[in-house]
């Protein structure tokens, strides 16, 4: 099982000094997990996951502006005041509320409007414009091939679900994924990622606990370029004991990378937890600066009420949220489509 695939520089040889390195062959046919989610997700549609996943969040924000509305005839400044409340229990966090609350009310002022049951709508709208309002959009970027998603985030996110999740999906897409486990600060991450290489059915390079993340990205880089892989996607460290540490690590990591794989497309994926709710803008903030993130996955959705974060997100850190985590399964991962996102937290 240990193979020493490739000849190295003096210098590469420094980063894989005293490494073993691991690459595991994946058994070809899927598991019963896999299918179960198959199964499942055909009978519920991506907009109905979606939905289900966003009941929690949809009970927290669409149910209460619906009882504010019953409770105002008209629409007046105590109205406001009650939307504003419901929003930042939603997670929403203050500064975006007051940017909503604020728009909301030049809309129904510019609209002469005196209904509380105009209010609706006009809030999805302006609930729509804020996601869509965000430079980069929300596509991935892997095109062209060949490409490297570099994911970074703290422990316990979802970092490695996510990565699953989407070698699973680009592999189903009938392209050549290839997983490096970059976290090598624990050994159970490094177990963890290679369950999800097998569940999707793709090969992961790995070194030993301990060993320097940069090298296995490094190595990674490698293998993608031998087997002509179209997506390399790479598990890195989330330790966040502090900035400084953090921009050294990832910027070592960056520096390879840029080295090695120029001319790959590269999308840096940072993957926050939905139910963390303001916690998760916290640390976008500071991933942000630590480096140039082009896109966020918002993981956890499900399991929460404070769906209103992703508004936060998305309009405070202007990075575009590119995935949503609706659930554990391999299929529980949807890229984000703000119209759909505001359709399933107010149905019709
Ligand atoms: N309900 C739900 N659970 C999720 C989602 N994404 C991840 N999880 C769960 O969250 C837990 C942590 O996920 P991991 O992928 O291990 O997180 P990580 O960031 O890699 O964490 P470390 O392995 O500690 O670095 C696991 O139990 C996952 O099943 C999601 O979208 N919804």
């Amino acid at each position: 099982m240990f193979n020493k695939l490739f000849k190295k520089s003096k210098n590469e040889e420094e980063l894989t000094n005293n490494q073993e390195e691991v690459i595991t062959k994946k058994e070809s046919e899927d598991t019963n997990d896999i299918s179960d989610d198959n199964i499942e997700q055909s009978k519920t549609g991506f907009f109905g996951r979606l939905k289900e996943g966003l009941e929690k969040t949809r009970r927290g924000i669409s149910d209460k502006v619906d009882d504010i509305i019953k409770s105002y005839q008209k629409i007046d400044e105590e109205l406001f005041e009650d939307l504003e409340e419901v929003l930042i229990m939603a997670d929403v966090g203050l500064e975006t509320t007051e940017r909503i609350i604020e728009d909301v009310k030049d809309k129904v002022k510019e609209r002469k409007l005196t209904e509380a049951s105009e209010i609706k709508s006009i809030l999805k709208e302006e609930l729509k414009e804020i996601l869509e309002d965000v430079e980069g959009k929300s596509k991935l970027n892997i095109n062209p091939s060949p490409a490297i998603i570099l994911v970074v985030g703290v422990n316990g996110v979802g970092k490695t679900t996510t990565i699953g999740k989407l070698a699973y999906r680009f592999r189903e897409e009938g392209k050549k994924v290839l997983l490096s486990a970059g976290d090598t600060f624990r050994a159970a991450a490094i177990e963890q990622l290679s369950e999800w290489a097998n569940r999707a059915n793709v090969d992961i390079i790995s070194h030993s606990e301990g060993s320097d993340p940069a090298a296995v990205i490094f190595d990674g880089i490698q293998a993608a370029k031998a087997r002509n892989m179209d997506i390399l996607i790479c598990d890195t460290a989330g330790r966040l004991h502090n900035k400084k540490n953090l921009m050294n690590e990832l910027n070592k990591i960056f520096r390879i990378v840029g080295r090695e794989y120029p001319n790959a497309t590269k999308e840096v994926l940072l993957v926050v937890d939905a139910t963390t709710g303001q916690n998760a803008v916290m640390q976008a903030k500071v991933f942000k600066e630590a480096c140039n993130i082009t896109g966020i996955a918002l993981t956890k959705l499900d399991g929460t009420a404070k769906g209103g974060v992703i508004f936060a997100v998305q309009s405070e850190l202007n990075v575009p949220v590119k995935l949503v985590g609706v659930g554990e399964g391999i299929n529980d991962l949807q890229d984000f489509d703000p119209e759909n996102f505001v359709d399933a937290i107010f149905p019709e």
